[in-house]
Parts: C-alpha cells; sequence; structure tokens
C-alpha cells in the first residue's frame, strides 16, 4: 500500500488554501498513492474565533470537503482529510475539528471529532485555548479499508496513550495522527510520542502534519512543527517529511503488523489489566 502524507502551509483563507491542497492531491494520485492524508484544519489555520466564524462553514456546504470528495472519485483514491474546521449546531457556536475519511466512490466512509483539546500553556508567549473555539467529540472510531481498520485521532490526541490502545484492541492496524503541532512541543515530544504509540499498538502510524508560518489575515501568525512522519509497528520511522510543504510518499507492508505483534504480544496475548 502505498500512502501519501500532504504536509501543507495553511493560511486562514480556506478559498486560497484549496487549490494548492488539489494539486497536491492530483500529484499524490499520478505518483500511485493509493490513500492520501492531509494533516490537521487542512482549510483553514487561524487564531481567531471571529474570522473561523466569518470564513467557515458546515459539514454539508464546505468547500473544502465537496473538491475533495469529487478529487477521490475522479482519481478513485482513498483521502483522509486530516481534519476541517466546521461550523455545528453547537448552542455555543463552537466548531468541529473534524477527521473525515472518503472512500474512491467520493463518498463519506467515515468521520471522527477531536476528543482532546489543546488547552495549554506551552511558554509565555505560546497559550492555547483550542476548548473556547472547538466542541470535543465523544466518540472514537476505527474505519474499515481494504487495508485493515484504521483508527481515526487528531493532534493532541497523540498524548492519551489509552485510547490508541483502545482503537487497536477494537482492530485498527494503522492510526491516523494529523497534527498541527506546536514547535516547541514538536521538538521535545513529536517523534517519540509518534514512535511509542506504534511501538505500545503494533500499528503503523501516519501523521500528516502542517509546516511553517502560517499567514493570517486576521490574529496572530502561527507557526507549526512539520515533519509528517510514518512510523512501522516495530518502531522504526519510515518517512520523517522535514519541514518543507509537498508530497511525501511512503510505501507500506501491513504483514509487519501482525510480525510485530507476534515478537512482542503486548497488544494482544498478554494483556492483562484494563484499568481499576
Ligand atoms: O486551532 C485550530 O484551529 C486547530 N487545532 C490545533 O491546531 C490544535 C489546537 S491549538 N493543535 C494541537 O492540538 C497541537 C498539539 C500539540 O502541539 C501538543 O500536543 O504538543
Amino acid at each position: 500500500m502505498r500512502a501519501a502524507l500532504l504536509q501543507l502551509t495553511a493560511s486562514d483563507d480556506p478559498e486560497a488554501n484549496l487549490p494548492r491542497t488539489l494539486a497536491y492531491v492530483d500529484e499524490a494520485a499520478a505518483e500511485g498513492a493509493d490513500l492520501i492524508l492531509t494533516p490537521e484544519v487542512t482549510n483553514c489555520v487561524s487564531s481567531s474565533r471571529e474570522h473561523q466564524k466569518a470564513v467557515l462553514r458546515p459539514e454539508p456546504r464546505d468547500p473544502t470537503l465537496s473538491a475533495m470528495r469529487a478529487a477521490a472519485a475522479r482519481h478513485q483514491r482513498w483521502i483522509l482529510i486530516g481534519s476541517l474546521a466546521l461550523r455545528t449546531a453547537d448552542p455555543q457556536g463552537r466548531f468541529a475539528n473534524r477527521s473525515i475519511l472518503i472512500d474512491p466512490s467520493g463518498a463519506i466512509a467515515a468521520r471522527y471529532d477531536k476528543i482532546h483539546m489543546f488547552d495549554v500553556d506551552v511558554s509565555d508567549t505560546e497559550t492555547f485555548r483550542e476548548s473556547a473555539a472547538y466542541r470535543p467529540g465523544a466518540r472514537a472510531t476505527v474505519a474499515q479499508t481494504p487495508w485493515g481498520g484504521l483508527g481515526m485521532t487528531v493532534c493532541y490526541d497523540v498524548r492519551f496513550g489509552h485510547l490508541h490502545r483502545m482503537l487497536a484492541q477494537a482492530g485498527a492496524v494503522m492510526l491516523s495522527v494529523p497534527a498541527a503541532f506546536s514547535p516547541v512541543t514538536g521538538a521535545a515530544h513529536w517523534e517519540v510520542l509518534l514512535r511509542a504509540r506504534a511501538i505500545e499498538t503494533g500499528c503503523f502510524v501516519l501523521a500528516p502534519a502542517q509546516t511553517g508560518q502560517h499567514e493570517a489575515s486576521v490574529g496572530r501568525t502561527r507557526r507549526t512543527h512539520g515533519h509528517s512522519m510514518v512510523v512501522a509497528p516495530w518502531g522504526e520511522v519510515l518517512l520523517d517529511a522535514g519541514t518543507h510543504p509537498g508530497v511525501h510518499l511512503c510505501d507500506i507492508d501491513l504483514a509487519e503488523v501482525e510480525a510485530a505483534r507476534a515478537r512482542v504480544p503486548a497488544i494482544h496475548a498478554d494483556r492483562r489489566w484494563d484499568g481499576p
């Protein structure tokens, strides 16, 4: 199976971001990718709630989603939109941070709303209150694909190891971790967290990331860590995309999942304790 991770530097303008994303999808399809993955908030990286209110749409009217569904059908490939920021019917006006899997007919195969909100003071200058803008999801999702179960997560979820273990126990052989990681925590934690999740679960970890300096017409600009990554179930880093935007390909042999789990059966046979 050939995966293509699209590393993006999205701005806060969904209309301006879309042509670049679609050009990368075309490139990935031409390179023979079976599954094309994009980062968290593919449509809009913004720090301004007012701006988001003005530019975001609910799922049925989101132009990025419509265009990606058409692209999946045109190329007959699977596409995982790492996430879209979407309007919802939430009475408090909060958005959804929603990961969406599209099948090769262009139909939506699965959805996952990010569960863990990044409400963190990383440093004096880097503070995040994701829960002020987004409504957290409440349901974990393992999507069925031709290559086996795909456990869907988003960004900060990567720090909650039990979610990933649960996804693996529910049948995941791949975990998607689309991200817009902060540069400070990225440098310290990103790779080791992804490798830990892969080793603990015996899953392939597919982690497409936002990278670089994100242009913003409103509010403060943001920087992200980049380093989109694929990690094998034994823990090897198969792909580290560095910090340049673009299409990054990685060939994956799903037989490695059972091989790793047979060598160290921590996810199935040797499990004894499921919490208090
Ligand atoms: O804000 C949006 O529009 C979309 N959401 C994000 O970019 C989120 C919240 S700010 N980013 C993360 O979860 C980074 C986690 C991270 O960096 C860590 O765990 O260290």
